[in-house]
């Protein structure tokens, strides 16, 4: 398999934890959208959302999706990247899309250990408890309907990793 692997799911699942390390196993390159926006753009989430809105960083995440995709790829997105129609279909129709599903509680639970709040700006006012909860529900259709694989990404990031090799590879993980 050489086509792109997308690693979708909310703030927090393990997108950029878990990615990096499969690529390192399968020997392919490791792309972040909201790294290589940073990159590109010397500006964090926070500071383009403050210049440009939401809709600015989301035109500019859709633009990275495409410039980033490619053969032997693992790609970790920004947790907001299912919001778009064409980038759920550019996702599906390019390479396997893997959703990390984490209950609301771990997520807030690593999220409040790690807030990196210049990359995770709030996205709606609300307190992180509530807002977790509210995002995930609005998303969880989302994340289903672009994954083809979905994992419980609740555990250790070696077990996630090994999980995804065995849905990938059933025969070469056992
Ligand atoms: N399986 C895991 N178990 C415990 N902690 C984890 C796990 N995966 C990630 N973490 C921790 O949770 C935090 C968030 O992980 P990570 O940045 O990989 O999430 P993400 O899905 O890329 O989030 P974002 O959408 O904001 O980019 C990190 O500090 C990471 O160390
Ligand atoms: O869930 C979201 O909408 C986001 C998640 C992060 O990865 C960043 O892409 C940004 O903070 C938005
Ligand atoms: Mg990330």
């Amino acid at each position: 398999m050489t086509q792109p692997i997308f690693m979708v799911g909310a703030r927090g699942c393990g997108k950029t934890t878990v990615g990096q390390a499969l690529s390192q196993i399968l020997g392919y390159e490791f792309s972040d959208t909201d790294q290589t926006l940073l990159q590109v753009s010397g500006l964090s989430v926070a500071q383009i959302v403050e210049k440009e809105g939401w809709s600015g960083f989301r035109d500019r995440e859709s633009g990275i999706l495409q410039a980033v995709s490619g053969k032997n790829k693992v790609i970790a997105t920004g947790g907001g990247i299912v919001l778009s129609a064409a980038n759920r279909q550019f996702m599906r129709s390019q390479g396997c899309v893997i959703y990390l599903k984490v209950p609301a509680n771990e997520l807030l639970r690593r999220l409040k250990a790690f807030p990196e709040e210049h990359q995770r700006p709030s996205l709606t006012g609300r307190a992180m408890t509530d807002e977790i909860e509210q995002v995930l529900a609005q998303r969880e259709a989302l994340y289903q309907e672009a994954a083809h694989h979905v994992l419980d990404a609740s555990r250790t990031p070696d077990d996630v990793v090994f999980a995804i090799l065995q849905q990938l590879h059933p025969s070469a993980a056992s």
